[in-house]
């Protein structure tokens, strides 16, 4: 069973002095090709009749399971990247800054206004869901480009059921499964 083989994959990361919280490793999720094959089309299945047009996912993790849950649904994928990597160009991009995430860090998420617009149905993708931090930044963006979210697909659900209900937020796994 895929949720099975996720757990054992899986791996938390101590980030140091930067934080009290296990940073989550998939690094696992990659290397086995069943589960990186069942991977996209398991995170999409409890969306699929929402009939999303568009994936849209976070740097960095995101950028690897985004295109993953594109691919099943045979839709485009979206990158959001952070602020200060460079990658996003000045103007013609909506930027949105995340209330503290479980770092206590606030991050600054952008997408290029070409890519996301009115009529896009929005699939977000992400591999774990701690406080939505950045999750509200993802949604602040789509509403400023008049895009509809449809709600988040994750691997791991690391969130209390009704902060998961609100953000519409459907996971894998849920981090209570993860040895610390
Ligand atoms: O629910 P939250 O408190 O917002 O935390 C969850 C977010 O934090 C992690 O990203 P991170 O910034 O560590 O980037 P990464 O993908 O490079 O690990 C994870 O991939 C989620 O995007």
């Amino acid at each position: 069973m895929l949720s099975e083989r996720l757990v054992e994959l899986f791996r938390w990361v101590d980030p140091g002095p930067e934080s009290d919280h296990l940073v989550s490793d998939v690094s696992g999720w990659w290397r086995d090709p069943e589960v990186l094959v069942a991977l996209g089309p398991a995170l999409v299945a409890p969306f699929r009749s929402t009939r999303p047009t568009v994936v849209l996912a976070p740097a960095v993790t995101g950028l690897l399971l985004g295109p993953l849950a594109a691919t099943a649904l045979g839709v485009g994928f979206v990158p959001a990247y952070k602020a200060g990597d460079g990658r996003l160009p000045a103007g013609a991009v909506t930027w949105a800054q995340s209330p503290p995430d479980f770092r206590g860090r606030r991050v600054a998420l952008g997408v290029r206004d070409r890519h996301l617009g009115p009529g896009d149905r929005v699939l977000v993708v992400d591999d774990w869901v701690a406080t939505g931090a950045q999750l509200r930044a993802l949604y602040e963006i789509c509403a400023d480009r008049g895009a509809e979210v449809i709600g988040t697909a994750t691997a791991v659900t690391d969130c209390p059921p009704e902060l998961a209900a609100e953000l519409r937020v459907h996971g894998l796994i849920d981090a209570a499964r993860l040895q610390a």
